[in-house]
């Protein structure tokens, strides 16, 4: 984050600005001769060449008080914003990790002083601790203001703490202190930081505001102590508006550096907030309907998505076309990060920023999805077509039952019928495998298979025509994999669904799927029958896929991964994305020309110069070439 940090324009000119300030306060001695307490000049001088602005009611110099004034306010930032920080990040992250009494304990507490008027409250505690001096200031300003950085921390402390490397660490036997801080906290460096911004933010306006109102240590020269002065002695009546002006510029500045860098680590965090919207749907470019090929739900053409990143654009998906027929189980295979949950999310029109479809279409039943207007697809979804994903058990709300859950799918789509809901939803359940019974259970009461199945309900509740599933049981252990599959099999069987199947695993495809596509750097690189596949794999990837997996029948062999990596997708790829890695690549062929998509036999078709057509037109057209 630190390298994206230093790209961005409003955290260069926040980090400048806040430098700028830093150096008036250090270099004071050098930047002015003069004292900014000694009050031995004559009163109320307007700015002139000896002093750049003016004098106070008192005899003191402006410019050298504003230039002093710095170290204080500043100090009380810096200082306020570390201890307001800490008292937020230990409450925060204590509450999400143990969690019961002492979450809700912090919890009470955090909300008591979230209610409390933020102002009123400072002002009583400054008052209690009046004459404590600075220190005083910096107590009152951090016991008033860690409310909002605790809340923000303890709700991303609680998705933290759900991840299998905590769960890890705690099974280990490592104690909880060291879990919080060093290995919840490491993982939360860009909120902790936008947090310290905003709390320095809110403790250098804080001194200024108690400041002005006397509650601070007038004694002192800080930037809300001048403040304070100016208007004591009518600085305004007087026609001395620099002296507010001074102060009150100052404070704009500071305020500005602290809010420009905490906004942009906060987007930094969120990408979501750096794409403009205009951008997101520009490039899709929409004509809304195109004539279904004939026996063809879902056709998939020339898909370009991808994301927009700081180091450019990754192209996850390059050219991708695919057609899904009535009732047919295709699979999607390929190492992790070649493009397929992009893929199947820009194909169903849920990629979200910073991701983005750029071209191509997505045509179920001849309607292109990227195109539809937004209420018509929210008609289309759960009824046309449905997805689950890896995670999708985690859609489901923890405080409702999971009936409710299931019936709200079919009562936006018009189904209001109590008894039919309940039928329905009995129905469902029994088609998944899961006894009727718990329709009536929270999802916490409910393991992990049972939920991912309730998901799997869901998304058949409307009987849709394609159900797209990204990896749906691979959080869960390979026996309740193996009969979730096979339910998932006969549910389509039985009701004649199409299903996009993503995967790691080849040999479960083989298995189960009617027809493979092998994706590879964001291409499909072969696609053919399951078993034709499995038999005669044509790609020196797909060769190289199968042989990483079990055989499903015979004795048991030793496996050997794929040698190198796949290609960046951040780059242009010229010629066979496979070049780098394939046992049987042929130089000045693979690497310079793209290898076209060509058919082998009937439905079987590979992009690879091994199959005669491709060299053919190589062949050719390196003869063309002067
Ligand atoms: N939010 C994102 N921002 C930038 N790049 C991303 C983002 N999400 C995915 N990518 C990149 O897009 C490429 C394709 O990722 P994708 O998740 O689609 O692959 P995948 O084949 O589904 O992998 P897996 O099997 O591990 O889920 C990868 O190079 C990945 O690093």
């Amino acid at each position: 984050m630190n390298q994206d940090l230093f790209r961005q324009p409003r955290a260069i000119a926040g980090l400048v600005l806040l430098g700028i300030l830093v150096l008036m306060g250090l270099f004071a001695p050098l930047l002015t001769e003069f004292n900014p307490n000694r009050g031995d000049l004559p009163f109320w001088l307007p700015p002139s060449k000896e002093h750049l602005l003016g004098t106070t009611a008192l005899g003191q110099d402006i410019f050298s008080q504003m230039l002093y004034g710095a170290r204080l306010t500043l100090l009380v930032g810096f200082v306020a914003g570390i201890t307001t920080t800490l008292i937020a990040v230990t409450l925060g992250l204590t509450a999400a990790y143990f969690g019961g009494w002492v979450d809700d304990l912090i919890n009470t507490l955090t909300n008591v002083f979230l209610v409390l008027p933020g102002l009123p409250l400072l002002i009583v505690a400054s008052t209690f601790m009046q004459g404590g001096g600075l220190y005083s200031i910096i107590l009152v300003i951090s016991f008033t203001g860690w409310a909002f950085g605790a809340r923000v921390i303890r709700s991303q402390a609680l998705a933290l703490r759900n991840r299998d490397f905590i769960h890890a660490s705690s099974v280990i036997g490592e104690s909880p202190w060291r879990i919080i801080f060093f290995e919840m906290m490491p993982n939360m460096t860009g909120l902790i930081a936008a947090n310290f911004f905003g709390a320095a933010l809110y403790a250098v306006l804080s001194e200024a505001a108690l400041s002005f109102i006397g509650l601070g240590d007038v004694g002192l020269v800080t930037w809300g102590t001048m403040l304070f002065w100016a208007g004591a002695k009518g600085a305004l009546l007087q026609g001395a508006w620099w002296w507010i002006a001074a102060p009150g510029l100052c404070i704009s500045l500071v305020g500005t550096s602290f809010a420009l860098l905490n906004f942009t680590i906060d987007q930094l965090q969120n990408p979501r907030l750096m794409v403009k919207p205009s951008r997101r749907r520009k490039a899709v470019q929409r004509q809304n309907t195109a004539s279904p090929l004939p026996g063809v739900l879902l056709d998939i053409r020339d898909l370009n998505a991808g994301y927009r990143t700081q180091k450019g654009q990754v192209r996850a998906v390059r050219d991708v076309s695919l057609t899904v027929k009535p009732g047919e189980f295709v699979g999607l295979a390929g190492e992790s990060g070649c493009g397929k949950s992009t893929l199947a999310f820009a194909a169903t029109r849920l990629l979200e920023a910073p991701g983005e479809v750029f071209s191509g279409k997505s045509l179920l039943n001849g309607q292109d999805l990227l195109s539809l207007p937004e209420n018509i697809l929210r008609q289309t979804r759960w009824r046309d077509y449905s997805v689950v994903f890896q995670a999708s058990m985690n859609v489901l709300n923890p405080i409702i039952k999971v009936r409710e859950q299931v019936y709200d799918a079919m009562l936006f789509h018009g189904v209001t019928d109590k008894k039919r809901l309940d039928s329905r939803a009995k129905e469902l359940f029994r088609l998944v495998g899961i006894r009727p019974e718990f329709l009536d259970s929270f999802p916490h009461q409910l393991s992990g298979g049972m939920k991912q199945r309730v998901v799997i309900a869901i998304a058949l509740a409307l009987e849709p025509k394609l159900i797209v599933m990204d990896e749906p049981t691979t959080a869960l252990d390979v026996v309740v994999q193996r009969s979730i599959l096979q339910e998932i099999d006969q549910v389509r069987r039985k009701l004649g669904i199409s299903i996009v199947f993503i995967t790691h695993d080849l040999s479960l495809l083989v298995e189960m799927a009617d027809r493979i596509c092998i994706m590879y750097a964001g291409e499909i690189v072969e696609e053919a029958p399951a078993q034709q596949l499995y038999q005669h794999p044509q790609h020196p990837y797909t060769q190289k896929l199968m042989h990483a997996f079990p055989p499903l029948t015979g004795p048991k062999e030793r496996r050997e991964g794929i040698p190198g990596r796949p290609p960046a997708l951040n780059r242009e790829l010229k010629g066979c994305p496979f070049f780098e890695r394939c046992p049987v690549r042929m130089a000045g062929t693979c690497d310079t020309h793209k290898p076209q998509r060509t058919e082998t036999l009937s439905d079987h078709a590979v992009s690879c110069f091994l199959h005669p057509r491709n060299s053919k037109e190589v062949t050719r057209e390196a003869l063309r070439r002067p």
